[in-house]
């Protein structure tokens, strides 16, 4: 088993998600994990990836990639604080070491800074666009505010507004917390209103604890820390999950890619879910500093999961050393029991290490704050997956559940 292990490890990609402007923003959502992460690097408050590691990284990371296509990721702090010089320099240097592999791109942003000249590079070097959103207005505004605590929600639509004229590719990334986890249907119906066919969500789960550098949030290391009173509850993610699910699941699937959905078929039918959380392992994507430092995962820039400084160190032998490796790995062997038994464990995998600081029912530590909330949906999709699964192993579209399920529904549940 070990050796299996080691040899996905060596073969299987790897990702990095590079933060030019470091943890630099725009805005000052309540729960953002990243900002406080400036802390970290007191003697450069410009966090700016420079011309040289840029050319490095990028050099690196084409050379690593045994495959055909390499995937850029570019993260934050807010991206679109760097310059569009900045990315046609990328551009430019990806084409420089691309060596025949083909090349994307994405990027992710909170949208407040879109203009024109913005989409039009993004149409133009085929550049997939993330976007920040939570929700209609009273969701998305609660605590995704700008410097002056002002909302943020019209600006954000009109940078998506520009991303449609100009034809660029994008999808919504939201976070579910404890204010819009109550209005599933609400937040649904809105993504679906404004033509959004890519929708990927996160759960927010943080835990306080000060530490003497200004940061805030916990690690998962640390025990016993409280929760962030913005976090979602189980009992909330179960019934979110759930009632998204009923909503799609009548009407958009096929036409609407839900992440976690996508994810949860892929796991129920055996293929690789395409999320980490819900994968075996994980320790495949590492998050890049602006200064080199290269972290274990980008929900683990803390000190002590520091794997070192691509400047010094080969990117390869970091994100393929044994520390990291390690890391990956801790994902199925640091399962409690309980997961382990689970019937659902093929489908959740203990979802992602950072959020597991519960005990089981036995006292057991390592056991998901989201379970119950999991545990949950698994149960309420099972039926719906099952039929899936049936209409893939027959060469039938998985869409025809949309039929059964409209009747299964009116059926009295
Ligand atoms: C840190 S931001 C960086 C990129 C850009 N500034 C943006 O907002 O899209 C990346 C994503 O993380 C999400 N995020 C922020 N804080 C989070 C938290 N505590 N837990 C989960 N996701 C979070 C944001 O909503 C955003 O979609
Ligand atoms: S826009 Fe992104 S990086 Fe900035 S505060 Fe919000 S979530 Fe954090
Ligand atoms: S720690 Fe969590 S977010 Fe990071 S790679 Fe593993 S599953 Fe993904
Ligand atoms: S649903 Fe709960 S018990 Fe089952 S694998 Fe996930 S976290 Fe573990």
């Amino acid at each position: 088993m070990d050796e299996i292990l080691s040899y996905r490890q060596y073969v299987r990609p790897f990702y990095v998600m590079a933060k030019p402007a470091g943890a630099r923003c725009n805005l000052r959502c309540t729960y953002c994990y990243y900002l406080e992460k400036s802390n970290l690097y007191p003697a450069a408050p410009a966090q700016t990836m420079s011309d040289e590691l840029l050319e490095r990284f990028i050099r690196d990371y084409i050379a690593a990639q045994a495959g055909d296509a390499v995937s850029f990721a570019w993260h934050g702090g807010e991206t679109l604080l760097r310059s569009r010089d900045f990315y046609r320099r990328v551009v430019e240097l990806q084409r420089r070491y691309a060596d025949g592999r083909q090349i994307d791109n994405s990027i992710q942003t909170n949208g407040t800074l879109l203009d024109d000249a913005w989409c039009e590079f993004f149409r133009e070097n085929g550049w997939l666009v993330g976007i920040s959103l939570d929700g209609p207005p009273e969701a998305h505004d609660l605590y995704r505010r700008d410097r002056q605590g002002g909302p943020t929600f019209e600006a954000v639509m009109r940078g998506v507004a520009l991303l449609q004229k100009h034809g660029v590719e994008w999808n919504a990334l939201a976070v579910v917390n404890r204010h819009n986890a109550d209005d599933p249907a609400g937040f649904y119906r809105f993504f679906r209103s404004i033509g959004c066919r890519f929708l990927q969500f996160t759960p927010v789960v943080e835990r306080i604890l000060p530490h003497d550098d200004g940061r805030q949030l916990a690690s998962a290391a640390d025990a016993g820390a409280p929760l962030a009173d913005f976090s979602v509850t189980p009992e909330q993610w179960g019934r979110f999950t759930c009632a998204l699910f009923d909503e799609w699941v009548v009407g958009d699937v096929g036409r609407i890619f839900v992440q976690l959905f996508d994810a949860t078929l892929a796991n129920w039918v055996g293929e690789a879910p395409g999320v980490c959380t819900l994968s075996k392992n994980c320790g495949h994507a590492g998050a890049l500093e602006f200064n080199g430092d290269l972290y274990a995962c980008d929900h683990f820039v803390f000190p002590e999961y520091k794997l070192g400084n691509i400047l010094e160190t080969p990117l390869t032998e970091l994100m393929r050393g044994p520390r990291q490796t390690a890391f990956g790995d801790a994902k199925l062997r640091a399962l409690p029991t309980q997961c382990r038994r689970c019937r659902y464990l093929f489908a959740c995998n203990g979802e992602c290490p950072r959020n597991r600081f519960e005990r089981t029912r036995e006292g057991e530590p390592g056991l998901n704050y989201l379970c119950k909330g999991y545990q949950r949906f698994f149960r309420h999709a099972e039926p719906y997956m099952d039929f899936m699964r049936n209409e893939l192993m027959h060469r039938r579209a998985p869409a025809n559940v949309m039929e059964w399920a409209r009747k299964r529904m009116g059926d009295g549940r």
